[in-house]
């Protein structure tokens, strides 16, 4: 298994573009099931996971072809409606396919997800909305089966907003019919943009972005050309390391006003932060100090932004306490964080961190996606060597990461494993 080693210690300087959203890309390639004509999606992340969504459409008999700069996919037949154990394990959004599939064919068989490093992560949300909008949903041997004649409107009422909940609702009301009303939807912006690409096909979808969304079914969808948003979550990875490492670094390409909390806490640890429209200037002069923070639904501080912030608080003055309100146990990188010198404690669902002068490089484990993220921006505030193993987590995510890193000057190297 590859590697990513790193000698840290370096600031980090210069500028780095943001690639596409991945999780606004996922949702929407799954949402091309929908309906039949040419999607033309361009600013698609380069990344594994999407790699994945277009290996699962592909089994589905849709038609996904990857051009130098944009990906066209096409649904006019769909072929199959199963998505198999084997790609769903690899990659939880999977079960995106559950709304967009019963919606168009009327049937969907899609292997539970099941948990994951970060925690239980459970689809019940999903499965009571189709439910509520007419369907027959039962689990067997690990797989959800769905059918439906046609899905019904129905009002949704979320007991806690859920993002691919969200998405996979909003897919299936768009082909049901009558009216659908999500009732404390989530409201992040990678769920604007599917609603977006959607009513460009012909969807009548209002109030995306807040917590009630109104969806008219409509009985198909025609095709679109769509330019999925910048990854907020990549862009604000790129802005901590820039932060831990003492640097100065220009992000382009990214919309700061889906990122409003993680520069508020940044602000509030003594990061200089100057936002232009699609680009934000970052610069840190001294030792920055600890702060709180709590994740929360957006627009609250992003559960996929907290372990990097744990890193960075791992060598801010004073203590910090980090909690954590989305996943149960999203605090596999504190052990591995705490092999690099980082003076943390786990206190049920918070963290309590002394913040050190500096931390010490290491041989660290990866566990998932962000965790991988906060390990490589300590890394790169350490003295000396880190090397981070089981990176394939940060390949779901990140595109071309070793070669964005050098470009700001860090030395940042990719191990072959055999
Ligand atoms: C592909 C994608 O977009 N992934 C993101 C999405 O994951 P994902 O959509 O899986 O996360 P959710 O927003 O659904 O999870 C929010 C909370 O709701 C709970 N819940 C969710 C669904 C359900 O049926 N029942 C239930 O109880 C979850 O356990 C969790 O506590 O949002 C998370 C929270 O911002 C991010 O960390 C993930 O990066
Ligand atoms: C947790 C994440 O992704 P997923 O929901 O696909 O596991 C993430 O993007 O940080």
């Amino acid at each position: 298994m590859d590697q990513i080693i790193i000698q840290g210690g370096r600031p980090l300087r210069g500028e780095v573009r943001t690639s596409g959203a991945k999780n606004a890309a996922l949702p929407i390639l799954a949402s091309t099931i929908l309906g039949g004509g040419e999607c033309v999606l361009s600013n698609m992340p380069r990344v594994v996971d999407v790699l994945t969504m277009g290996k699962l459409l592909g089994m589905l008999g849709i038609s996904v072809a990857q051009e130098a700069n944009h990906t066209i996919v096409e649904a006019q037949a769909v072929a199959s409606t199963e998505a198999p154990y084997d790609l769903v394990r690899t990659m939880r959004a999977s079960v995106l396919v559950l709304g967009p599939l019963v919606a168009r064919l009327g049937e969907a068989k899609v292997s539970l997800p099941g948990g994951c490093a970060i925690g239980s992560r459970p689809v019940n949300f999903h499965l009571a909305g189709l439910e509520k909008m007419g369907a027959t949903v039962e689990i067997e041997h690990g797989y959800i089966k769905a059918t439906a004649r046609r899905l019904k409107g129905a009002r949704i009422y979320f007991d806690t907003p859920s993002v691919t909940g969200t998405e996979n609702l909003m897919m299936a009301a768009v082909l049901a019919e009558g009216t659908t009303v999500l009732e404390n939807a989530a409201k992040e912006p990678e769920i604007s943009d599917l609603a977006a690409f959607l009513t460009k096909r012909g969807a009548r979808i209002t109030g995306a972005g807040t917590d009630m969304i109104t969806i008219e079914g409509v009985t198909g969808l025609h095709g679109a050309d769509h330019a999925v948003i910048p990854d907020r979550i990549e862009a604000g990875t790129y802005l901590v390391a820039g932060a831990i490492t003492g640097g100065e670094v220009v992000i382009d390409d990214c919309r700061p006003e889906h990122m409003e909390p993680l520069l508020m806490k940044l602000r509030e640890s003594g990061v200089e932060l100057i936002e232009e429209k699609e680009r934000i200037r970052l610069k840190v002069t001294g030792r920055l100090k600890g702060t709180n923070v709590r994740t929360s639904p957006h627009p609250g501080f992003p559960t996929d932004m907290q372990a990097q912030f744990v890193a960075l608080m791992s060598v801010a003055e004073g203590t910090s306490v980090v909690t954590e309100t989305i996943f149960e146990s999203r605090f596999m990188h504190v052990e591995e964080l705490r092999r690099m010198g980082a003076d943390i404690r786990v206190e049920g669902n918070r963290v309590v961190i002394t913040g050190k002068e500096r931390l010490t490089g290491a041989p660290v484990m990866a566990s998932d996606l962000r965790a991988s993220a906060g390990l490589i921006v300590a890394g790169l505030a350490a003295e000396g060597t880190t090397e981070v193993s089981r990176v394939y987590h940060l390949d779901r995510g990140y595109e071309r990461l070793e070669e964005k890193f050098r470009a700001l000057g860090a030395s940042v190297e990719r191990r072959k494993g055999k």
